[in-house]
């Protein structure tokens, strides 16, 4: 993954610092825009559908590292479907939304994930399954269990959301970051019986990608 220069410092010393792409995908009017709005300005209101694809940077200060994320709200219309893979080959991360009061939103995060697997290598992205729009529980066509039963086959990251009112939507962020911090410790290098550092060469540099673009 991509890490950049050491910045800032720690007890332990330097911090490093991480540069991650996250890709939001869904179907239209899941909410993909609103929970990027919520966590980049802590507000919500009615916004325009996305054309193409819009694209916000936050940093992250976190005591292990520094973290900037490129967020990727991508167009769930149709018409925008032939030229999302252009926003996420790169990707380091994604976030399935659907809405959990719409059952053929949450089949289609499952044809999304079938995009995915198709285009990147297994453990090569971490990927979260979002239902989005909690506060219209009365409403609810997918249930909990169904949405963390398919997370869980399927080695996602799960959470229920509203960028409403604001349910979890830190979260969701929080625990991608988590995951991508955690996958790169798995990868540094490790000390040796010896004390020398043996490194992993699989792991190391760039990113082997799959064949497709
Ligand atoms: N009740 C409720 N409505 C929401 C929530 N999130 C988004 N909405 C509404 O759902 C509609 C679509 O939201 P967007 O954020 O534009 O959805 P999108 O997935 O980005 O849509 P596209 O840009 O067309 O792909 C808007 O009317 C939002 O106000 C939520 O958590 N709860």
């Amino acid at each position: 993954m991509a890490q950049t220069v050491a910045s800032g410092t720690s007890s332990e010393g330097p911090r490093p610092s991480y540069m991650y792409k996250v890709v939001l995908l869904g179907s239209m009017s899941v909410g993909k825009s609103s929970l990027a709005y919520r966590y980049m300005r802590n507000d919500f209101k009615d916004l325009l559908p996305t054309v193409g694809c819009s694209f916000f940077i936050q940093t992250l200060d976190l005591d292990e590292a520094t973290v900037k994320f490129e967020i990727w709200d991508t167009a769930g219309q149709e018409k925008y479907q032939s030229v999302c893979h252009l926003y996420y080959r790169d990707a380091h991360a994604a976030l399935l939304v659907y809405d959990i009061a719409n059952k053929q939103t949450f089949g289609r995060a499952k044809l999304w994930l079938e995009e995915l697997e198709k285009r990147f290598l297994p453990n090569e992205i971490v990927i979260a399954l979002v239902g989005n729009k909690t506060d219209l529980a009365a409403e609810r066509e997918v249930t909990t269990e169904e949405g963390e039963e398919f997370a869980r086959t399927k080695g996602l990251l799960f959470m229920e959301t509203s960028a409403k009112s604001n349910h979890q939507v830190n979260d969701v962020f929080m625990s991608v970051v988590q995951e991508l911090l955690r996958r790169e410790k798995e990868k540094a290098p490790k000390p040796s019986p010896q004390g020398r550092s043996t490194v992993d060469l699989s792991a190391s540099g760039e990113r082997t990608r799959c064949c497709r673009s």
